[in-house]
């Protein structure tokens, strides 16, 4: 696993924007299978992207997919899709048949088996396995990721793609991409900011036993890559160097 830490979550957001550029860049004629977490997180990258690497990105050469979905319509706040689709790919005009959302609107059990076939169609497989060039997952400051809450660990051994999981603090459906497709990845890339998230990174980082989804997933995939803010590592930029929060 390796971790890189930033002193801000825009400058790890700039930091983990260009590793995506030039791991694309490295494979001028290969298309890249992406698939984005949701939650707050991302947002931030989504219009950093638009805003400042819109004519640096191979937008023709990425298709794009959901690690998971709240079962809410397209429009309303909480989509995953509705927000990645505002903030990037509406601004950066990224052609509808590249993009591959999760209906959160849809029956949740109905479309968790038709979005699984969807990917198993359209992701080239390895090991019998689709497998996404990127998985960009965040974590949840219960240990939760993708949307596998504490508790329902089960969906990390499930040989369905995806499944639907319910958020256990307010009973919402979700859809979420389960471990078959997690350990899959070619990349599986953390993307965590903020303080709050502190303990889900030492979790994380720490090579102890798992306390939650986010930690096991991290510690059993292969090519685990950490991008951090320094104080979701714990005020920490590195082994020997300390921040302090910046006073209001
Ligand atoms: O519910 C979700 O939570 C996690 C973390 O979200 P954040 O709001 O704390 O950034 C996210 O990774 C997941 O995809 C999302 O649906």
């Amino acid at each position: 696993m390796k971790s890189y830490v930033y002193h801000s979550a825009t400058a790890t957001a700039h930091a983990l924007i260009e590793h995506l550029i030039a791991m694309m860049e490295r494979e001028p004629e290969k298309t890249f299978y992406f698939a984005f977490s949701g939650g707050t997180t991302p947002s931030l990258m989504f219009s950093i992207w638009a805003n400042e690497y819109k004519e640096a990105t191979p937008w023709m050469r990425m298709r794009i997919y959901w690690v998971d979905e709240r079962c809410v319509q397209a429009e309303d706040y909480e989509s995953n899709y509705g927000t990645m689709r505002r903030l990037l790919l509406e601004e950066v005009g990224m052609p509808d048949e590249y993009v591959h959302p999760i209906y959160g609107v849809n029956c949740p059990e109905i479309e968790a088996k038709n979005y699984s076939t969807l990917v198993c169609r359209t992701v080239p497989l390895l090991g019998g396995f689709p497998a996404f060039d990127v998985v960009l997952l965040g974590a949840g400051d219960d240990g939760h990721t993708s949307s596998i809450f504490p508790g329902q660990e089960y969906l990390l051994s499930s040989f369905h793609p995806y499944e639907v999981s319910v958020n256990p603090y307010n009973g919402q459906k979700r859809i979420a991409m389960t471990g078959c497709l997690l350990f899959a990845a070619k990349h599986l890339i953390f993307f965590i900011t903020g303080k709050n998230k502190a303990d889900v990174v030492r979790n994380i980082l720490d090579s102890g036993d798992a306390t939650g989804p986010a930690a096991y997933v991290a510690h059993h995939a292969e090519r685990v890559e950490l991008f951090l803010d320094v104080w979701a590592n714990g005020g920490r930029l590195s082994d020997n160097q300390i921040l302090q929060p910046a006073a209001k």
